[in-house]
């Protein structure tokens, strides 16, 4: 058995543990990162890349039917081949050759295998050919080990191998008939996509579309899905799955509905990969998210342990989990030096747009792009709020962008500091404009000052300009 030590050792290679990898090289510390499977992660191969991938083609084609002129100069459909032939080359062709020359260049030493704790410390890495290498950290040791798709326990639903993401996003055909248990960000984009593939799609969204968004924006996505022809029921939830010999899946909702299909894609949720890592070495629960503090240090984890990205369920998505991989590299540096430590609130080494400010992109037909708080969240929060609505659509430059442009802003305001807490936009092509909110909600920049950003003319932009008519000055 090999030992080698490190300054750092990363269990997890996905888009997190690649960050806090490199920051703490660049911080003149050694280290190390253990992958199992491909270096990237969940996001490269089977979720962000691939999944927008499979989204894009489909949007452009909506997009240039919306303008006369264009829409003359479409006269085929949608490529299906083409579309699939485009995924596979952002997912890599789910090969991470590219990935492993980074890290290489990035002076990140790379172990692939199955990372396990076995002490304070200490992460013995067994390869697949059953060889162990024992690593050892001298300063830390962080969880990255991301999430992977949660099953739940509905019966028959398992032996009727249903689809996970995974199966989705690496899809090599479209299934005629596809239904879908939930109604969240998965459930939104899959359907979107695989309705513009081809198949016949059914969403069981139990708890509705995108719940946790403005109700507005699953709203105009589910009323656009109906559209596409995609069979949205609300408040149906499935009570048992099966397969029959012939490989039909039959879905029964709780309301006695039935449904089949060819594929059954289950988007519930997430749960988090530490069930074999070793937690159990170190008193912590196997299984379990790892609550972590404002430097992403594991609550209970000793000091040395770190947990970054989705396994700490502060935030799953991928610019978030980089944001605290950059806090979490730097702040190991910071006490690996015996520096001074700046976690309080938008210090260098605390998260705290986590809890104020996370941006978010759905990629549905029309997009969601948010912010923040919603009216509810900030609402819950006990904060005095203010809700400002603007339709979307009345925008000289929406009507511009797309004929019969419908869409949604609302803006929500903090009325005891009269700041920005808030903002979702629903439309065509809104992903693009989020960043000037968020920049506005972590600014914390006065509703007074923001006055004076003009909106340049004809955009879709000038919404800002319409929320802050409809607020008043
Ligand atoms: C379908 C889908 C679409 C998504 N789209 C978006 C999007 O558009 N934008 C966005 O921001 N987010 C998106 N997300 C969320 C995003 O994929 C995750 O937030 C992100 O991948 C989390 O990164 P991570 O590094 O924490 O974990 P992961 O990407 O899951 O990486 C963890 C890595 O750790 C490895 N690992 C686990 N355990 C061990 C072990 N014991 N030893 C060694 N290696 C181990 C895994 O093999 C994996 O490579 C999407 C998610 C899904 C499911
Ligand atoms: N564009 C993006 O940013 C993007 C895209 C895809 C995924 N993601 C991230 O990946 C994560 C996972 O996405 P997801 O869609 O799986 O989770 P989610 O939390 O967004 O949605 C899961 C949905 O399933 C419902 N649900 C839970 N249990 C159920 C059950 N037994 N039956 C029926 N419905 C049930 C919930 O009410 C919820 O609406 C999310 O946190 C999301 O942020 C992000």
């Amino acid at each position: 058995m090999t030992a080698i030590e490190y300054d750092v050792i990363v269990i997890g290679a996905g888009p997190v543990g690649e960050n806090v990898a490199d920051r703490v090289v660049q911080g003149g510390l050694t280290a190390a990162i253990v992958e199992r499977e491909l270096v990237g992660g969940e996001c490269s191969y089977w979720a962000c890349m691939p999944t927008k991938a499979l989204l894009r083609s489909a949007s452009a084609l909506r997009a240039a039917r919306q303008l006369p002129g264009a829409r003359e100069a479409v006269t085929g459909t949608l490529d299906v081949a083409a579309v699939l032939g485009r995924r596979d080359s952002f997912a890599s062709h789910w090969k991470d050759d590219g990935q492993v020359s980074w890290l290489e260049s990035a002076g990140i030493a790379l172990h692939r295998g199955q990372g396990r704790i076995r002490s304070a410390r200490v992460v013995p890495v067994t390869g697949v050919d059953g060889v162990t290498v024992t690593l050892t950290a001298r300063h830390a040791v962080v969880v990255a080990t991301g999430s992977s798709a949660l099953l739940p326990d509905i019966p028959g639903l398992r032996e009727a191998a249903p689809w996970s993401s995974r199966d989705a996003a690496s899809a090599a055909s479209v299934p005629r008939r596809l239904a879908i248990i939930g109604g969240g960000v998965v459930a939104a984009e899959m359907a979107t996509a695989f309705a513009a593939l081809g198949s016949s799609v059914t969403v069981l969204a139990r708890d509705g579309v995108l719940p946790s968004a403005e109700p507005f924006a699953g709203e105009l996505v589910a009323e656009s899905l109906r559209e596409a022809g995609v069979s949205v029921r609300l408040g149906a939830e499935a009570v048992s799955v099966s397969r029959d010999a012939g490989g039909t899946v039959h879905v029964t909702t709780a309301d006695g509905q039935l449904v089949d299909a060819d594929e059954v894609l289950v988007a519930v949720g997430r749960t988090p990969n530490t069930q074999d890592i070793g937690l159990e070495r170190v008193g912590l629960a196997p299984g379990a998210w790892l609550r972590v503090d404002d430097t992403l240090r594991v609550v209970g984890g000793g000091g040395w342990l770190y947990a970054a990205g989705d396994v700490n369920r502060r935030v799953l998505l991928t610019h978030q989990g980089k944001y605290q991989a950059r806090a979490a590299g730097d702040v190991i540096v910071a006490r690996a030096r015996g520096e001074k430590i700046e976690d309080g609130q938008w210090g260098r080494h605390a998260v705290t747009a986590d809890e104020r400010a996370v941006p978010q992109v759905i990629f549905t037909d029309p997009e969601v792009a948010s912010v923040g708080l919603t009216a509810a969240a900030a609402t819950a929060a006990g904060r005095r709020i203010r809700v400002v609505d603007y339709d979307l659509g009345s925008v000289a430059g929406s009507s511009l962008h797309a004929d019969g442009y419908k869409g949604h802003a609302r803006m929500v305001v903090d009325e005891d500091r009269k700041v920005i807490v808030g903002f979702t936009l629903a439309g065509p092509d809104v992903a693009e404009l989020i960043h000037a909110a968020t920049i506005a909600v972590v600014g914390e920049v006065p509703l007074d000052r923001l006055w004076h950003a003009v909106p340049a003319y004809p955009t879709v932009s000038e919404v800002w300009l319409r929320l802050l008519e409809t607020y008043g000055r």
